[in-house]
């Protein structure tokens, strides 16, 4: 049979808006952080009370560089529709007018878990590692093109389905949970899917060139190092080999 090879697509080539698309969610199909052991066991019930303490500890630093790098990106924007959008995601975690905000939802659940709001909120319990992670995120907005910058908000694309697992996991597997400090997640469900959506149209409008779109991709894997860098961190301090670094908190009876 006298078949004639498919030319190979140049490197150079502007892919598709659908083989763009499908470069940005292979990224989260190979590494976003559902796969990482820690999850796992957090949304299986195989984590103790501290162990859960620990990770909302380490977490709240990352929801409090969130409304951070978004602030960052706005102050470099110019277009006043695109602040417009992008402003929305600001008073999602620091509230607006009545509505208190996630990251007031996240302290609900610290609450929840018997963690005192000053200590949570001092930093002083977070690895070394989750401060350095979360401000490396918040640095690559600041430093990145803007489409490059609004492309590692993406891996939100993949976060439904992960809130979703940890709501049903975490209110079926653990005695100190309840559907009230559950409310982050909830909230989330319909918050995230409307920002990834935005984001993806933004990112899909505004790559024109390939080394645009290799850039944007190349910011969905970073976020995922971001995201998976800091499990490996709690799950190396609190689950194996356990190892808690100074000053760094302690669940009630770790060893010393
Ligand atoms: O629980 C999760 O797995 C998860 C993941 C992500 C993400 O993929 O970045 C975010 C969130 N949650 C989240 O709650 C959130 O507010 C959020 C904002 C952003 C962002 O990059 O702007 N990601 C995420």
């Amino acid at each position: 049979m006298n078949q004639t090879p498919r030319p190979q697509a140049s490197a150079s080539e502007l892919w598709s808006p659908e083989e763009f698309d499908a470069a940005i969610r292979a990224v989260g199909a190979e590494r976003y952080h559902d796969k990482h052991a820690f999850h796992k066991l957090l949304h299986g019930g195989k984590l103790n009370k501290g162990q859960v303490q620990a990770w909302a500890l380490n977490r709240y630093c990352y929801q409090e560089a969130v409304p951070r790098k978004d602030a960052s990106f706005i102050s470099r924007v110019h277009d006043r529709e695109l602040r417009r959008e992008w402003i929305r995601r600001i008073h999602d975690h620091d509230g607006f007018g009545d509505e208190p905000g996630g990251i007031e939802r996240w302290l609900i659940l610290t609450d929840g878990l018997g963690l005192e709001r000053d200590y949570v909120t001092s930093f002083r319990g977070a690895l070394p590692a989750t401060r350095h992670i979360v401000e490396s995120y918040v640095r690559f907005v600041r430093e990145q093109p803007l489409v490059v910058a609004v492309a590692s908000s993406l891996t939100e694309l993949f976060a439904p389905s992960i809130h979703r697992e940890r709501i049903a996991g975490m209110l079926e597997n653990y005695s100190f949970i309840d559907d009230g400090v559950m409310a982050y997640f909830k909230r989330r469900l319909s918050q995230a899917p409307r920002d990834a959506d935005f984001a993806l149209a933004y990112v899909k409008a505004n790559a024109k060139t390939r080394a645009e779109q290799e850039a944007c991709v190349g910011a969905v894997r970073f976020k995922c190092d971001v995201l998976w860098a800091q499990l490996d961190a709690l799950h190396h301090a609190y689950v194996t080999p356990g190892l808690i670094p100074p000053g760094a908190f302690r669940p009630e009876g770790a060893n010393s």
